[in-house]
């Protein structure tokens, strides 16, 4: 590991919160789909308050809407990565975006599915 390196990890650590802030502000500002997945949260959440959802309830919509976000940070590192290394194209490099992009098209359909399971019966409920 170059010095010039090793120096920057040193004055990085301690305000390591920080960094990981300055990292959600990057995806936040770069990622059109973070803004949108953001404002379904917000929605999400403010729903499960007019319901009053149980705390497993929570429970569940929190993990799930915790894995989309973690899953499009993800996607948004590697997208930077790739496009750095490989600027033209190149097989491996679409094929990095595809599964990272894929893995948040995967956490997108659980999240759905524990949203319809928890509010699709009360919405009904309401209803009739
Ligand atoms: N350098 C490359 N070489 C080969 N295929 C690529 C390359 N860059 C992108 N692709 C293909 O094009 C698709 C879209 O790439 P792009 O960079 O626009 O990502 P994206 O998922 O649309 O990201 P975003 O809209 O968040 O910027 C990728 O999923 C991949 O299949």
């Amino acid at each position: 590991m170059s010095s010039g390196l090793k120096e920057t990890k040193k004055k990085k650590k301690g305000i390591g919160l920080r960094y990981a802030l300055k990292g959600v502000n990057f995806v936040w500002a770069e990622e059109k789909n973070f803004k949108i997945h953001s404002l379904s949260a917000v929605c999400v959440i403010l729903l499960g308050f007019l319901f009053r959802l149980s705390n497993t309830e929570w429970l569940f919509l929190m993990f799930s809407i915790t894995i989309v976000f973690v899953t499009e940070m993800l996607n948004s590192a590697f997208e930077s990565l790739v496009d750095e290394l490989y600027p033209h194209y190149h097989p491996i490099a679409g094929k990095v975006k595809d599964i990272a992009a894929g893995s948040v098209l995967i956490a997108a359909i659980g999240a759905a599915i524990t949203g319809f399971i928890i509010f699709v019966p009360k919405i009904i409920f309401l209803i009739f």
